[in-house]
């Protein structure tokens, strides 16, 4: 099991509030499937994912990511799971505003262990023809498709999205979908996804419902519908 995660409980504190935001997760994915997670505001998704790409902690349970107790790493081992193993994408797209495309790329694989050569990622994505462009000059589509290039470069383990198309029309969105589907397939990356809607699940193999802070429904596709087939 590439991910399992098992009784993970996470509390924010607020003066003398506290929240009890995850009450006990319990959550697996194998290597190289798609996982979607669906639900409402506040349910605890992003506390989730944060958890899992070592932006945050749980307080207990455990986090286990390719056999890795993410958990119990200390700070500079936690900095480097996250730099090393994890790409992220998120609804806006964080891109540099003052570099190129190829630029925004060669930041990350400049730091990466084993970076995936940028001209290759930049034709994954359908951006080659756009390198030398900054980011002003590219639509919202474009712009995922650079940030999904500088996740993928670093060559991740998993590659978590927050609401990936949160911020695009319906057609830009399926081709953003579309190529997750493909780098999925292409570098046989573990993704992870967040979204609200749940008509995008049919294009991944186990799909988590999570209602505050707790996994209510866990459904394993026996089919995954490719995402230029899914309508919303
Ligand atoms: N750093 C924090 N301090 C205090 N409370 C927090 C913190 N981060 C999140 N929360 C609270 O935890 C709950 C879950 O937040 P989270 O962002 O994980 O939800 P979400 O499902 O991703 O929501 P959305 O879909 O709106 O992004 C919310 O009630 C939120 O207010």
């Amino acid at each position: 099991m590439f991910i399992d995660i098992a009784n993970l409980k996470k509390s924010y504190r607020t003066g003398e509030v506290v929240t009890e935001v995850l009450k006990g997760i319990g959550m697996k994915l194998d290597k190289g499937e798609i996982g979607v997670i669906l639900g409402p505001s506040g349910s605890g998704k992003s506390t989730l994912m944060n958890i899992l790409g070592g932006i945050d902690r749980g307080d207990s349970g455990q986090v286990l990511v390719d056999g890795i107790e993410i958990n119990q790493l200390n700070d500079g081992k936690l900095t480097d799971y996250r730099r090393g193993d994890i790409g992220f994408v998120f609804q806006f797209y964080n891109l540099v505003p003052n570099l190129t495309v190829g630029e925004n790329i060669e930041v990350v694989s400049n730091i990466s262990k084993s970076p995936l050569n940028t001209d290759e990622v930049l034709a994954a994505v359908g951006m080659q023809d756009k390198k030398h462009r900054f980011p002003r000059e590219l639509s919202g589509g474009e712009q995922q498709r650079v940030s999904i290039a500088r996740a993928i470069v670093k060559n991740p383990k998993l590659l978590l999205c927050d609401e990936p198309t949160g911020a695009l029309d319906y057609d830009t969105s399926r081709s953003i979908l579309q190529l997750l589907q493909q780098v999925n397939k292409k570098y046989g990356t573990t993704i992870l996804m967040i979204t609200h809607n749940a008509a995008i699940a049919a294009m991944a193999n186990r799909v988590f419902r999570l209602r505050s802070g707790e996994i209510v429904e866990e459904t394993v596709n026996q089919t995954v519908v490719p995402a230029e087939r899914i309508e919303w």
